[in-house]
Formats: structure tokens, C-alpha cells, sequence
């Protein structure tokens, strides 16, 4: 089996507010693309294909090095820089993840244990983390109007994991009903498998694959640069 991945790196970090793409950012003197990168193919990834801003292939191709990446022009979303990617996959990848370029420092044991689950037979993966807080529903006003109940709750993070071919149904379906000019809701590429009815199974995430957002998260990677090999702290 041939374990491919996409990273989606085409978003302009517009709440990070560094005036260039986020991928591009850097941490502890790493780029958030090659750090992404890296740590899928020390989890065993042999192909990855990284989403860039539409002009700015070339910065991210120089970010990536001598990394072994084939880089495309994203879309204005993340489900069409994702779609965007899938074109670009090599022929023989079945086992395809997909990888958010600002979760640069997810660990390499999450991308084996979804890579080992759709090995083993499951069409969606994705790694899961407990949910902390306790949550509530507020109005548009911010007034409380609900407990949600916190049972089973999940938060999801990536990479997420798939057989090809139901990564590519999934992304077929929400770009018919794209161009059809219906909403496409889910925002993950496991919600889009789940509309086709596929099952989605959970494997243990990890804190440290938090997605970089603000400037607080980016000064959080760069404390946290450094923990990753070693297994400490979570
Ligand atoms: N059109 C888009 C939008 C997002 N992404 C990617 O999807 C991942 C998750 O998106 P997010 O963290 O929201 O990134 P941005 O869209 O860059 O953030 P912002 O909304 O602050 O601009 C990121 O790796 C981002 O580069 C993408 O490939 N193409
Ligand atoms: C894919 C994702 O990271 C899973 O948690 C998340 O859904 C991305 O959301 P965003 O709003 O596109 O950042």
C-alpha cells in the first residue's frame, strides 16, 4: 500500500495577521509547511502534495527545501484547495491523509495510527481529542441558552485518513452539489465522507496537533518546538 498526503496550505492566516500566507510562517526556524511535512513522513508517508496560495507555488516550494513535495495552486476554501490536491495525488497512493499545513506539530505516532487504521480496513479516520470545557449554547446576544451536554463530544483534528477512493467520492459529491449552488456544510473531509454515508472511526489525536490560528498559537508552537520528538510534555 502507498500512503500519500495532501496538506491544505493555501489559507492567507488572515487571524494570524502576518500579512503572508500561514503555511509560510515560521517556528523554532522551521516553516509551518515543512514542519507539517516533515512529521507525516517520519509517520511513514511516502508522497505528499502541498496546497499553496494561488502566486505563491514558488515560496512554498522554497520553504519546503529539498523536501521531497509536489506543490499546486489552492482554491478559495479549504475543501477546494483539498479537492485541488486529490487531482495531483500519483496513481498508485491508496491510502490517502489529509493534513493541515497550521497543524505543524502533530507527532509522527498520530499519523501511524491513522495511517494503521485505514490499513486495517476502515474508509475514515481521524484522530480525536476529549473536549475540555464545559460547553454552552448562547443566543446571538451571547445569553446562555442551553448545557451541551459534554458525553461524547469530540474535537477533531489532523490528519484525517481514507482509502482513495472514498476520499474521492466524498470530494465528487460536494463539488456537484457546489456547482449545483447548494451550501457544502461539513468542514472536514471526514464530514464530506460522512454525507456519503461512510463511517468515520477515531483514533487517539494528540495536544500538540492543536492548529495554529492566532498569535498566541504560533508562540505556543515556538515553546513547544522541541517537545515533539522527545514525547513530553502532553
Ligand atoms: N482556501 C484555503 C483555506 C485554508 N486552507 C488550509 O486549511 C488549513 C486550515 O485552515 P485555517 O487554519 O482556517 O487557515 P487559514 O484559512 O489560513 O486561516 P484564516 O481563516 O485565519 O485566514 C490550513 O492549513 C490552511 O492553509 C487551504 O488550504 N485553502
Ligand atoms: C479540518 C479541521 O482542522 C478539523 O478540525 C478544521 O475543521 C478546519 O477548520 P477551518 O475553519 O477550515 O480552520
Amino acid at each position: 500500500m502507498t500512503v500519500a498526503a495532501i496538506v491544505p496550505a493555501a489559507g492567507r492566516g488572515e487571524r494570524l495577521g502576518l500579512g503572508r500566507p500561514k503555511a509560510l510562517a515560521v517556528v523554532g526556524g522551521l516553516t509551518l509547511v515543512a514542519r507539517a511535512v516533515d512529521g507525516l513522513v517520519e509517520g511513514g508517508v511516502q508522497t505528499v502534495v502541498v496546497v499553496a496560495p494561488p502566486g505563491d507555488e514558488d515560496a512554498m516550494r522554497a520553504a519546503l527545501g529539498s523536501r521531497r513535495a509536489v506543490v499546486v495552486p489552492g482554491a478559495d476554501d479549504r475543501v477546494g484547495s483539498v479537492a485541488a490536491g486529490l487531482e495531483a495525488l500519483p496513481v498508485d497512493a491508496d491510502v490517502v491523509l489529509v493534513h493541515d499545513a497550521a497543524r505543524c506539530l502533530c507527532p509522527p505516532e498520530v499519523v501511524r495510527a491513522v495511517v494503521d487504521a485505514v490499513r486495517a480496513g476502515h474508509r475514515a479516520v481521524v484522530p480525536v481529542t476529549a473536549v475540555a470545557d464545559t460547553l454552552r449554547r448562547t443566543d446571538r446576544a451571547g445569553v446562555v441558552t442551553g448545557l451541551v451536554d459534554r458525553t461524547g463530544l469530540a474535537a477533531v483534528q489532523t490528519p484525517q485518513g481514507f482509502d482513495r477512493a472514498t476520499l474521492r467520492a466524498a470530494h465528487a459529491r460536494a463539488g456537484e452539489q457546489r456547482a449545483a449552488g447548494g451550501p457544502v456544510v461539513a468542514t472536514d473531509d471526514a464530514g464530506l465522507a460522512e454525507d456519503l454515508g461512510v463511517g468515520v472511526v477515531t483514533v487517539p489525536g494528540d495536544p500538540r496537533a492543536f492548529k495554529v490560528t492566532t498569535p498566541l498559537d504560533l508562540a505556543m508552537a515556538e515553546a513547544l518546538v522541541g517537545t515533539v520528538a522527545t514525547g513530553s510534555p502532553s
